[in-house]
């Protein structure tokens, strides 16, 4: 059955799959204007501000990959950064093989004093894990709706290193979990919370999210009617909204 999702105050969501959340993208940025960094600005603020919540001054690890959800986390250690936050960036490979906007947020990175690791090695993962065990709150910015199968790699070590981390916020899915399906064909984090972003995606529930947060990233509610999606503005001139999933 899939789940149904509602804020606290009792304002039915929709929930999307993987491929309508792309679709929902893909209008934004073609037909409507948005550019994907204003979005990926947005999310990015959205989790830097959870994890500083949670962290309480406290050592931040964030998790990125090379996608659109690395790219998120590496805007969200910038913001903690800039914030005075005691921030560590934990790349899955080196940092010149990051590729479009995951790089762009890397080289915005490198201005500020944000500690970064690059785990392209046995060596770095060991170092990494040792960061993610230490850690107040790790953010979990590996791999979002565009997982394909069971998480691979230094991906899936650093997933499974965050298993005994003090608290995780995935970013739109925990790593590892299907989008659509809730599915983990492999290890997959286990966070305390999930802040996902736009509309909450049909394979999160209530045993794989942990608490449920929903980030406005500045999509107009144009975008939703092209798609045929019933979007009712679920923040009400907020940043982003707590759900319950039933
Ligand atoms: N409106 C948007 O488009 C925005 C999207 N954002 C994020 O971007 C995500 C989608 O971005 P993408 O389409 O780039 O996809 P993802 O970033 O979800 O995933 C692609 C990355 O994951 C890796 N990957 C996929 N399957 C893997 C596996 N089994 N093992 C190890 N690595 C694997 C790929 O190599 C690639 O680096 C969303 O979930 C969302 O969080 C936000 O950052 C900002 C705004
Ligand atoms: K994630």
């Amino acid at each position: 059955m899939t789940p149904q999702f509602e804020t606290v105050d009792g304002r039915s969501v929709p929930a999307v799959t993987a491929d309508q959340m792309r679709e929902v993208d893909r209008v934004a940025v073609e037909e409507v204007g948005l550019a994907l960094l204003q979005m990926m600005e947005h999310a990015g603020r959205n989790l830097a501000e959870v994890a500083r919540e949670v962290a309480d001054g406290g050592h931040v690890v964030v998790l990125a990959g090379d996608g659109g959800n690395g790219g998120g986390g590496i805007c969200a250690a910038r913001h903690l950064a800039n914030g005075g936050a005691d921030v560590t960036l934990v790349l899955d490979r080196d940092a010149d093989e990051l590729t479009g906007a995951a790089a762009r947020q890397r080289r915005i990175l490198a201005a500020t004093d944000a500690n970064v690791v690059a785990a392209a090695d046995a060596t770095q993962t060991e170092v990494a894990a040792a960061h993610i065990r230490d850690a107040a709150v790790v953010v979990d910015a590996l791999v979002g709706y565009g997982l394909s199968g069971a998480l691979r790699g230094t991906a899936a070590s650093l997933a499974e290193a965050t298993l005994d981390a003090a608290h995780v916020v995935s970013l739109d899915v925990p790593s590892g979990m299907d989008a659509t399906t809730g599915e983990t064909p492999g290890v997959a984090v286990e966070p305390d919370t999930t802040l996902t972003l736009a509309l909450p995606k049909t394979g999160l529930t209530a045993a794989t999210a942990g608490d449920l947060v929903l980030a406005d990233i500045g999509i107009p509610r144009g975008v939703y009617d092209e798609l045929d999606i019933d979007y009712r503005d679920p923040f009400a001139g907020a940043r982003r909204v707590w759900l319950r999933i039933r």
